[in-house]
Formats: C-alpha cells, sequence, structure tokens
C-alpha cells in the first residue's frame, strides 16, 4: 500500500487526476483495446473530475478510448433524478469530455431483476479482462463502494441495505432529510473492487480520519471495508492533513518520506 500525504483537499484532486491522465497516456489505449476505469461519486472526487476536465480541455489526456465502470447506484429513484448516480456522473464528468457514450458503465437500480442486473455488470466487467485503474472515496464508516460494514470482502456486485450512519451522511444530498435518501442500493463487491489491476482511494477530511487509521494501521476486518487494501498488491491512498489526524505521527512521517518525491512534483 502506497499513501500519498498531502495538505489540503484541492491537492488530492490534482495529484489523483495527474496520477489517472499519466496512468490513461501511458497505456496508450485504442478502440481495440480501451483503458478500464472505475469511478465514483461523492463530494470527494469532484476536485479530481474538476481536473480531469482541465486536462482533457489542455489537449493533456483523451478519454476517447477509455471504458469506465461505476462503483454503485441507488435503488427506488429514476436515472434522470438528479440524485441518482447517473446524473452526478454525466453533470460532473461525462458531458465534459470525450467520453463515448456506449464505453460508459453505470450500474441500473431501477430493473425488475437486481441479481441480474448485478450479474450482468460482473460479466460485462469480465468481457474487458479486469479493470485497469479503480479510483473511489470512502465513507465515514470505512464503506468502500456501498459495501457498508460486515460486507463480505470476498463479495461481487449485488444489492446492499445502506446503514442508517450512510444516510444520515448522504442526506445533505437530499435537502437534509434522511427520508428522500434511498434504503438499498447496487454496489460492486469488495471481491470486484480487489479485482482491479490498481486501486486508488481518495482520503479527504477530518471526518474520514477514523477510516484512514482503520485502513492503514487497522487490521483486515470487514468491519471496515476499506481496510481490504492491504490485501491488494497495488493500491493507493491519497490523503489531505485533516484526514490523517488519527494516525500516528510516525506513520504519517514513514509514508512522507517515502514519497518525499512524488508531493514535491504535484
Ligand atoms: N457510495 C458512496 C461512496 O462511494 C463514497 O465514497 C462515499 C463517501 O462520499 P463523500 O466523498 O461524499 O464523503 O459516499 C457514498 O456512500
Amino acid at each position: 500500500m502506497r499513501l500519498i500525504p498531502l495538505n489540503e483537499a484541492k491537492d488530492v484532486g490534482l495529484w489523483s487526476a495527474r496520477y489517472i491522465a499519466d496512468r490513461i497516456n501511458k497505456f496508450k489505449p485504442t478502440a481495440e483495446r480501451p483503458f478500464v476505469l472505475g469511478l465514483p461519486t461523492g463530494g470527494t472526487p469532484l476536485a479530481t473530475y474538476k481536473r480531469l476536465i482541465e486536462l482533457y480541455q489542455a489537449g493533456e489526456v483523451s478519454f476517447k478510448h477509455v471504458v469506465t465502470f461505476n462503483m454503485d447506484e441507488y435503488i427506488g429513484i429514476p436515472a434522470d433524478h438528479p440524485e441518482s448516480y447517473h446524473s452526478f456522473m454525466f453533470n460532473n464528468f461525462f458531458n465534459h469530455v470525450d467520453i463515448k457514450k456506449e464505453n460508459i458503465n453505470l450500474l441500473n437500480g431501477n430493473t425488475e431483476d437486481h441479481d441480474a442486473e448485478c450479474l450482468r455488470y460482473e460479466e460485462k466487467i469480465k468481457s474487458y479482462g479486469k479493470i485497469n485503474l479503480f479510483m473511489g472515496g470512502v465513507g465515514n464508516d470505512g464503506h468502500i463502494a456501498f459495501n457498508e460494514p460486515a460486507s463480505s470482502l470476498a463479495s461481487r456486485t449485488r444489492i446492499k441495505t445502506l446503514t442508517e450512519d450512510t444516510r444520515i451522511a448522504n442526506s445533505r444530498f437530499f435537502d437534509g432529510d434522511i427520508n428522500q435518501v434511498p434504503k438499498y442500493a447496487l454496489t460492486i463487491g469488495v471481491g470486484t473492487l480487489l479485482d482491479s489491476a490498481e486501486i486508488l482511494v481518495l482520503v479527504t477530511g477530518h471526518n474520514k480520519a477514523l477510516a484512514l487509521q482503520a485502513a492503514v494501521e487497522g487490521s483486515v476486518n470487514h468491519l471496515w471495508t476499506v481496510s481490504a487494501l492491504q490485501l491488494h498488491p497495488k493500491s493507493l491512498l491519497v490523503c489531505d492533513e485533516p484526514s490523517t489526524q488519527e494516525l500516528k505521527v510516525k506513520t504519517v512521517k514513514y509514508f512522507r518520506e517515502l514519497e518525499a518525491e512524488n508531493i514535491k512534483h504535484l
């Protein structure tokens, strides 16, 4: 695991966007051999999407041969609801870059058969071999995608019941009203995520400090599903200073020294 300790949330956006653009460019994707990118929603990745759009506008990266898979989607709100993850992705990213519509993959939370939809998604991912890079955020309780506490670390794409904590946290997008927040979601599993070649998780704000501590200093534990990153050969946590508050000084110092060169080149 690598941990990149940066100062501010905006630095996390700049660093991660540059990282993703470099990965895509190095891969030299073509129509026959696209770069497969996993994507999250939430407040944290907004700065990354904004910067990726700027890099695209500056001609530094293209999404023409990039295929995307989103992590999760609510059940029970229409795809065109302003707070669906479908709307989020088009409004904040897809509408502003040169990605082809047919290369965008999102879970559909409004089918008759959720199991069939989840299986379809897993099969579609498999049809590309694997996801080259999955970007994610983390919930206050350490959930990754919508893999709430006690999700199996071997889980695949499926329906999950959202915890009250998550619904309270996400009510900020629903006029502060928890009753408007869906109770269920479709989400990739922890196992699905771990199959990716590389995982990049963004962590910002003091409310993520316990989750970051669990991810880095805790044991692998299904109550903090983000800790499963410890099992992955190539995982990367990019964080701001407030989110490191619960880490030992020694831990932060260690990673800061290891990453001195990479942090300098922001
Ligand atoms: N399903 C999403 C997660 O993928 C996201 O990481 C988390 C944190 O969101 P935020 O970045 O807004 O704190 O929220 C939701 O629960």
